[in-house]
Formats: C-alpha cells, structure tokens, sequence
C-alpha cells in the first residue's frame, strides 16, 4: 500500500457553482410572504414599541423575516439592499400586515458614503436609531485554492468591510449625540472553520473579534456589541448552492433539520429587547448543534471526505 491520498483525480477538479441570474428554474427556498404572515411570535405586541431598529440586507431571508417581526412588535424600521424591488416588497408586506410604512433606503454597505447617507437618513426619518442589525452579506461556494482575487474581494468587501462601515457610522452618531446604542452582527458559525466557504469565514472571524472588542471600548458611551452566528438557515440565499449540496446541508447538524429565518428574527427581537440589556460582547449560536457535530461543503463534499470522517 502507498501513501497516495485516496481519490487523487478528484483533488485536482475545481469546483465551481454559478447559479443562473434570476435563479431559472429552481425552486424558492425558505418562508415567503405567506409563511411568514401566519408566524406566531412569543413576544407581546408592543415589545419594540418606540424602538427604532435598521436591518441591512432585509429585502430576503433573515433581514426580511426580521423586519417584519420587528414592525408587528411596534418598532420602527428602517432597511437597506442593493435592490429597490426587494426593499419594496418588504415594505409591502408590512403595510398590509401592520398597517406600518418603514423606510427603505437603497444602499451598498461596501461604500463608506452610502453609509453615512443612509445613517444619516436613519436619524432625519425617525430622531435616532436604536438597534443596527447588519445582516446584509454573502458568497459563493468554492475551494479557496480556487478563488479570483476579485471573488475574495467581493466577499471580504461586503461582510467585514461593509459591516464596519455601518458599525463605526451608528458608533459616531451615538457618540456624538449622547444616546445609548445596539449593533447585532450576523455572522455564522466559523468556529471549526468551513470548507468552500474560506472567505466567509475569514470576514466573520474578523466580524466577531471586532465586535468581542469594540463591545468592550463602546461600553462607555453605552453601546452594546453582540453577534448572532446562524447554522444552516433555509433562505432565498441558498440559490448560491448547488442542489446536490442543498441536499446534505440538514445533515451538518444533529438535529438533521434547516433552521428558518423566524428562528434568526425571534433572537434579533429577544437582544433588541429590554431583556437583552445585559448581554454584550456575546456571539449567540443558532444552529441545531451544528458547532459539536457537522460539517457542510457547500460546493459539494470531495470523494476523500466521503466517510464524513466517522471513526
Ligand atoms: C456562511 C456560510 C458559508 C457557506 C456555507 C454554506 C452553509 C449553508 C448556509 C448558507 C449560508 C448563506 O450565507 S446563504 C447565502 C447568503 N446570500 C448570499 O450569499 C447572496 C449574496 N451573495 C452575493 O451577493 C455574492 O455572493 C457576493 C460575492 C458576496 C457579492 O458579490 P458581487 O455583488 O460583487 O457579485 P458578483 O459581481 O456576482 O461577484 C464578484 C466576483 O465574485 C466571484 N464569484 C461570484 N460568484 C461566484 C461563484 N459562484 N463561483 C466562483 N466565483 C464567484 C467572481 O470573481 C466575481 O467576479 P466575476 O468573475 O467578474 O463575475
Ligand atoms: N442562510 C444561512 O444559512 C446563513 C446565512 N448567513 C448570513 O446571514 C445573512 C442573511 O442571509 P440570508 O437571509 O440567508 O440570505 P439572503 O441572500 O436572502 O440575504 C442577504 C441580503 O443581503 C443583501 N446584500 C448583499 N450584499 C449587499 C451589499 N453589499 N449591500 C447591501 N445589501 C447587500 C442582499 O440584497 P441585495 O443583493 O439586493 O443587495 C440580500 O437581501 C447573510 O450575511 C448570510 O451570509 C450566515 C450563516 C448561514
């Protein structure tokens, strides 16, 4: 017997998933407007009453479910994304459900000046902010021997860049203005690292740190840092991944089951809560035990793997 890595060819395949523009023919994943309008919500109605909160990324999936959530509990609302028709069919969906205009602003969180604009518009619409929920993130699947230099700029861009201009923006104003503040990261679950997804986590690892330390530096002006690592959440997201992974994803974790986007919105509404008050500096796992127990390759596990690596 050799010492040849079993499989070897297969080393030597690149990986690569890009789905369609429009996402042709596959099928939408995770809760659509009909869903999420017959959620039920431990929370009583006026819970976020007065309170003003803005959600990156809410025109799909987790962002949505939490803007949502947020306005049915009194809060005001304010959301951002790089597409105007998603923003509006959120907006939508809470006038018809609340009766409650939010206020959608169209913004990419890679450019510092958006971000000003958008803060800014934040605190003229409603006399302040609250709670920043930066949600809005992403990437592809890929082997990182493999990634473009521009794919890994996109990534880091938006999920460690992105998230920090709008940190360091909120921080600013709340500073400036005296006013207590929140920021909740949402991040995922990079603790034993995550193949096919390197980039992701080497952005989220920095997300975490960064928030581990400004929770304590922002203590005394009053501003709480916390991060929410989600698990394998079914959302519009998961049109980045090819079918044959989206099959095995439920497997990652020992529930062997995919969380859904009310999960994450029921956590976001509990730490902007007046019961989050004490918590800071915290990253809060939503992820059915995934971080004991699984692994997910996104672009599709390599044969030498396929054991799972059970003893
Ligand atoms: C957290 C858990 C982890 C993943 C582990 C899986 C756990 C399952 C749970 C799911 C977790 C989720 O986060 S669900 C998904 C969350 N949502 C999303 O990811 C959707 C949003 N994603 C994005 O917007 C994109 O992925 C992202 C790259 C970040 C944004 O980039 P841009 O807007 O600049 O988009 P593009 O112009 O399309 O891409 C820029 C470059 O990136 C590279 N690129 C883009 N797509 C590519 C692809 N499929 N394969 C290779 N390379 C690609 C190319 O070099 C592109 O340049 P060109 O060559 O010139 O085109
Ligand atoms: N679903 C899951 O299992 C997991 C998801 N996550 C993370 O949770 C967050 C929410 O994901 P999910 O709801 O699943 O996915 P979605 O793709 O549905 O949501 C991501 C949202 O972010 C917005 N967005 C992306 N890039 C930017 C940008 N540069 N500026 C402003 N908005 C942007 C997108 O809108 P638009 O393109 O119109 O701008 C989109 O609405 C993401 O950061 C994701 O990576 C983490 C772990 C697991």
């Amino acid at each position: 017997m050799g010492n040849e890595p079993l499989n070897a060819p297969d080393l030597h395949a690149p990986r690569i998933f890009r789905p369609e523009p429009g996402d042709p023919g596959r099928p939408k994943r995770g809760l659509d407007d009909e869903a999420l309008r017959t959620q039920a919500t431990i929370f009583r109605d006026d819970l976020l009453a007065g309170h003003t909160i803005l959600i990156s990324g809410a025109g799909s999936g987790m962002g949505k479910a939490a803007a949502y959530l947020a306005a049915r509990l009194g809060a005001n609302v304010a959301i951002c994304g790089r597409t105007r028709e998603k923003l509006d069919g959120t907006a939508a969906l809470i006038r018809e459900e609340t009766g409650r205009e939010i206020l959608c602003v169209e913004a990419n969180i890679r450019d510092p000046e958006a971000v000003e604009t958008l803060i800014g518009a934040v605190h003229d619409h409603f006399g302040g902010l609250d709670t920043l929920v930066n949600n809005a993130g992403g990437q592809f699947p890929q082997d990182a021997i493999d990634f473009s230099r521009k794919g890994w700029l996109a990534v880091i861009d938006t999920n460690l860049n992105g998230t920090w201009w709008m940190m360091q923006e909120a921080a600013k104003r709340w500073r400036a203005d005296g006013k207590p503040g929140h920021v909740i990261n949402i991040v995922a679950n990079v603790e034993r690292g995550m193949p096919q997804a390197a980039h992701t986590c080497a952005a989220r690892a920095g997300v975490i740190y960064l928030s581990k330390t400004v929770a304590t530096e922002w203590a005394p002006h009053n501003i709480r840092v916390n991060c929410i690592g989600p698990g394998v959440i079914e959302t519009e997201g998961f049109r980045m991944y090819p079918e044959e992974a989206l099959a095995r994803f439920h497997n990652a974790n020992p529930m062997k089951t995919r969380g859904n986007a009310w999960d994450v919105a029921e956590a976001i509404a509990y730490l902007a809560s007046p019961a989050g008050r004490f918590i800071n500096g915290d990253l809060m796992i939503i992820d059915g035990g995934q971080a004991q127990w699984g692994v997910v390759w996104p672009a599709g596990m390599p044969e030498y793997f396929s054991d799972n690596g059970a003893a």
